[in-house]
């Protein structure tokens, strides 16, 4: 069934599948954003619908919040849940640490903010996502709308004094118009090449008052789950040591894969 899918999608939904053996009964759950993070959304209304998975979830971006919405989820906000179980997103970058560059998708303040709010941060990502150093993804930068000019100014010239291979900054627009996020604000992309030194960059932006957050996300994820389009996926944790996990129950995935087929999700 999932043969029709393109091997990259296969792999995100793979990712997605192993993820959820994190996911316990009457848990508050964070659901990222992005194409890797709609699988999990899609496996969670699956499980829920097939198996009476029992959740409260809270979504990281309006297009997470529809999407969650369709397909079933019990939706809460941030602040009924006050604090989270555990979160699950996707990723643009990581490397050997764990450290992250996300915001691909335009939502890495509500991201971080969800992340922050949950006791443990699991990352799903095919393996196009894995970098020995950070910086080849254009770091997203969210900025306020007042003053971005100037603000852009700022970061460039902030840019001068870090230790990165190039420093090229563009705008995120969608349709031709600057990109304005769930929040308001304005992305400014960072075309860094690599950057050798993640604490000094992050906390460097964040002295510029027009800068809300960047897409840095250090220290914050415990485990990544790799999947592959074969069926398997590699666990990394920060702490301890990798494992190889495959599907154990297959009539549990076929089950799932059967309800995103029937109700026309399985793509
Ligand atoms: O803002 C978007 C998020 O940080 C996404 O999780 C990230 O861009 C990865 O997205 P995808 O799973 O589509 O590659």
């Amino acid at each position: 069934m999932i043969d029709r899918l393109s091997p990259p999608d296969r792999a995100k939904l793979m990712s997605a599948y192993h993820a959820m053996q994190f996911v316990e009964d009457e848990m508050r759950l964070g659901l990222g954003t992005g194409s890797t993070a709609a699988w999990l959304v899609k496996l969670l209304g699956a499980e829920k619908h097939v198996f009476g998975l029992e959740i409260q979830c809270v979504a990281t971006s309006t297009q997470t919040q529809e999407l969650a919405e369709r397909v079933g989820l019990r939706m809460i906000s941030l602040d009924q849940a006050g604090w989270l179980d555990l979160v699950i997103d996707g990723t643009d970058e990581f490397d050997p640490l764990l450290s992250l560059i996300k915001g691909g998708g335009g939502a890495l303040l509500q991201e971080k903010i969800v992340a922050t709010a949950s006791d443990r941060m699991v990352v799903i990502a095919d393996p196009s996502k894995e970098v020995d150093r950070l910086g080849a993804f254009p770091l997203p930068v969210e900025i306020v709308r007042f003053g971005s000019e100037v603000t852009k100014g700022l970061i460039e010239d902030k840019l001068a004094g870090f230790d990165v291979a190039t420093r090229r900054t563009h705008w995120r627009e969608k349709a031709g118009k600057r990109l304005i996020t769930d929040e308001g604000h304005y992305i400014l992309d960072l075309n860094l090449g690599e950057i050798r030194d993640v604490d000094t960059i992050a906390s460097g932006l964040l002295e510029i008052p027009g800068v809300v957050e960047t897409g840095l996300f250090l220290d914050i994820a415990d485990t990544v789950v790799m999947g592959v389009a074969s069926g398997e996926a590699r666990l990394i944790f920060s702490d301890d040591p990798e494992m190889l996990v495959d599907i154990s129950d297959t009539d549990h995935f076929d089950a799932l894969m059967a309800h995103l087929a029937e109700t026309g999700e399985l793509q």
